[in-house]
């Protein structure tokens, strides 16, 4: 599934109206699908469609048509001056006797719903004046609203907080940016024709359907030393500090994502939890000799990240980057040595990295992780709030995980979950855009169970879980209608 730009999915869209593609149907697909979402969100609660001139106001007309042929109460506040496949869906409605309103007089009581159909991929710039108003009312407003395709004002402020929004066609790039302002997030398929929506250049959607395939088979001869070994470097001790949890957790997250066995080389002295590890203490970082299939780095190192990097680099192994290990200097020399490296910085990490502050890297997370991918020449999972893994030309946007997993320790469980799939012999991109899936993945499931106050170790252990619900081809966290 690929994530559309908005200028995009108007190509797509221009595109079939040249194919000589009859567009009404489109909305009219797009009217029927959102009156379905409709019924089963609101059911019979009265409508209060808001329709703007465009297009997206026409999704709203034909939504409000199949609303009223279905007993739902309804009033329509509609802009002037439709053309089009808009004005048709008017022409219609009105034929069917609805009076329309000016949108000037919208108005809403207790006990409606909201449909915004203002705006959705035809805006060229933020609200103002009437509409910015009509927006911070409808905010105001404290009743459910449905999002046509894109709550109006996205990618801008402002923009409608609706409760639900229902995608037509592909979800865009704001679906997953401001995923806040969206709501429970629907994906409607309209008819458009598939070509169309297969877009190779545009950034991958992580889902199920992608991603199972990618799960490493485990045969009935399996065994500890067949299914992927994991060697984890990190941790720090001196100037009074101690970094003793980030590997433990790293080498939890490796085991959990089905690593056959897990060496942990850490700082002399450091407490050790009773784990199913080899453990390695040393001195100073170093690498004893492990017979690993990859490593994850930097956990933890605090001073020590970027000793532990080199010394792990004379392995030449597939090796995850995370946390202490980013550093410039470390990152080149992986890249000299061609060792396949996947970088796991959140967006501090990535601004260091790139020169850039925090800010702008989590503003547009995809320009950014393509520019680390391309700079670097490796792999690199930008984490935050979509999680983007990029390499070379290809991106992958993650629609899983949620604020519940912003907790200390859950960056070093997805490092070594990483580190497990390239020990299991998957390629840097495929081990990271599983791997971070099936880690949000878990860390929705605990969100829906527990809420707030999760610790990294029982994300972890929700992996396995999260696991077998991708092996089912669970788990897409919107919903296809
Ligand atoms: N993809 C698909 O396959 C299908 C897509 N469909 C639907 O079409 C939608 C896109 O429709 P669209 O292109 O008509 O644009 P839309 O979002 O209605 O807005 C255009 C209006 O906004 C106005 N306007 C712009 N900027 C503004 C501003 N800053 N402040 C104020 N006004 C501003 C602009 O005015 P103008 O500049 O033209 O004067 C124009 O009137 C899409 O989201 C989906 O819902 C489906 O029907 C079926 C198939
Ligand atoms: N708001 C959020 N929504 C989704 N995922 C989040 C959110 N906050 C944190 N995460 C995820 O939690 C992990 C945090 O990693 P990181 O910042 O490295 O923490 P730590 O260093 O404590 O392990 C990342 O995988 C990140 O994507
Ligand atoms: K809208």
């Amino acid at each position: 599934m690929r994530l559309f730009t908005p200028e995009a999915m108007r190509e797509a869209d221009g595109k079939a109206a040249a194919m000589g593609y009859p567009t009404l149907l489109l909305m009219e697909w797009a009217g029927m699908k959102a009156a379905r979402v409709y019924r089963r969100l609101f059911g019979k609660a009265p409508a209060v469609v808001l329709a703007g001139k465009g297009n997206n106001g026409g999704d709203g007309l034909a939504l409000a048509r199949h609303l009223l042929l279905g007993g739902v109460p309804l009033r329509v506040y509609a802009a002037s001056g439709q053309g089009g496949d808009a004005l048709q869906m008017r022409q219609a409605l009105e034929a069917l006797g609805l009076p329309l309103l000016p949108l000037e007089e919208a108005s809403w009581r207790e006990g409606e719903v909201l449909v915004d159909a203002l705006f959705g991929t035809g805006l060229k710039g933020p609200l103002e004046g009437f509409y910015a108003g009509l927006v911070d009312r409808v905010n105001a407003s404290s009743l459910p609203i449905l999002a046509l395709d894109l709550p109006s004002g996205l990618p801008f402020s402002p923009h409608v907080q609706a409760t639900a929004t229902l995608a037509f066609a592909a979800l865009k790039t704001p679906h997953l940016l401001y995923r806040e302002a969206c709501g429970k997030l629907f994906l409607a398929e309209i008819g458009l024709p598939q070509a169309l929506l297969e877009r190779e250049d545009l950034p991958e959607v992580a889902t199920p359907q992608a991603l199972r395939p990618l799960l490493p088979k485990r045969p009935l001869t399996a065994h500890k030393g067949s299914v992927g070994r994991v060697g984890v470097l990190g941790g720090y001790r001196g100037d009074g500090l101690r970094y003793a949890g980030a590997p433990l957790l790293a080498a939890l997250g490796a085991y959990r994502m089905g690593a056959g066995l897990v060496h942990l080389v850490l700082p002399e002295g450091t407490p050790l939890e009773p784990l199913e590890a080899v453990f390695h203490p040393v001195p100073a970082p170093a690498l004893p000799p492990v017979k690993v299939e990859a490593l994850a780095v930097g956990m933890g190192g605090g001073p020590w990240g970027k000793a532990w990097a080199l010394e792990a680099l004379k392995a030449g192994l597939p090796t995850v980057l995370d946390a202490d290990a980013l550093h410039l200097e470390v990152v080149a020399l992986y890249r000299q040595a061609g060792v396949k490296a996947v970088l796991t910085p959140h967006a501090g990490e990535a601004g260091r990295l790139l020169g850039a502050p925090p800010e702008a890297v989590a503003q547009d997370p995809l320009a950014a992780a393509r520019a680390l991918a391309e700079t670097t020449g490796l792999t690199v999972v930008l984490k935050g709030n979509p999680t983007v893994v990029a390499e070379g030309g290809r991106l992958s946007v993650n629609p899983t995980g949620n604020p519940v997993l912003a907790t200390g320790g859950t960056g070093d469980v997805l490092a070594g979950a990483i580190a497990a799939l390239l020990a299991a012999g998957l390629p840097p991109f495929d081990a990271a855009r599983l791997a971070v899936y099936l880690h949000g993945l878990a860390g929705d499931l605990l969100a829906e169970e527990r809420g707030v106050g999760l610790l990294a170790r029982e994300v972890a252990e929700a992996l396995p879980r999260a696991r077998r619900a991708l092996e089912k081809g669970l788990g897409l966290p919107f919903a296809l209608v």
